[in-house]
């Protein structure tokens, strides 16, 4: 499930693009997305397994110039990224800067659904790269045990 704030180049929209495709809904109600873990760089807790039981992840499509003050405005039940690096060409390089598409993604394979990942990456012709990218990070959070070994793992790439 995405939120859609529409502050984004439609062309450009990764969010948008899933939803041509039919592998998200698209919201402009954010009380939709409670039943979710909804992915938030803002977040104090990090994704991991132990998350598996959710009913299911979501993202919130706004401009990066206004996440905070959007994110600022709910209480939702939030999980932050870990540390991997995007390879869309907005953000190329940039670690935990990532677009919704590759957010999702992460998502679903730190929760073991890898196919469902490379499933909606794969309308992207970079798509592929994300995971290529952030293989080996991926694979230990992956199968880290909570939300603290997460972190633990996140900060030894982040010390190299
Ligand atoms: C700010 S929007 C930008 C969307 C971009 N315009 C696009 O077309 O993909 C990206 C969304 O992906 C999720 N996201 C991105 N990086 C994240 C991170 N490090 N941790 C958690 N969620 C993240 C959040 O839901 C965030 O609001």
């Amino acid at each position: 499930m995405i939120y859609h704030a529409n502050q984004c180049d439609p062309r450009k929209c990764s969010g948008k693009k899933l939803a041509r495709f039919n592998l998200v809904r698209l919201t402009h109600h954010i009380s939709q997305l409670r039943p979710y873990i909804v992915l938030s760089p803002f977040s104090e807790k990090a994704l991991s397994p132990e998350d598996k039981g959710a009913r299911g992840l979501a993202a919130l499509d706004c401009s990066w110039a206004h996440a905070e003050e959007v994110f600022a405005r709910f209480r939702l039940q939030e999980r932050a990224l870990p540390f991997l690096v995007a390879a869309n060409p907005v953000n190329w390089g940039k670690p935990f800067k990532l677009s919704t598409v590759e957010a999702l993604a992460a998502g679903l394979v730190i929760l073991g659904e890898k196919s469902q990942a490379e499933l909606i990456l794969s309308k992207f012709n970079w798509g592929h790269v994300f995971l290529e990218l952030n293989r080996e990070p991926l694979s230990e959070y992956a199968a880290a045990r909570d939300s603290a070994e997460v972190v633990r793992i996140q900060n030894e790439y982040m010390s190299e």
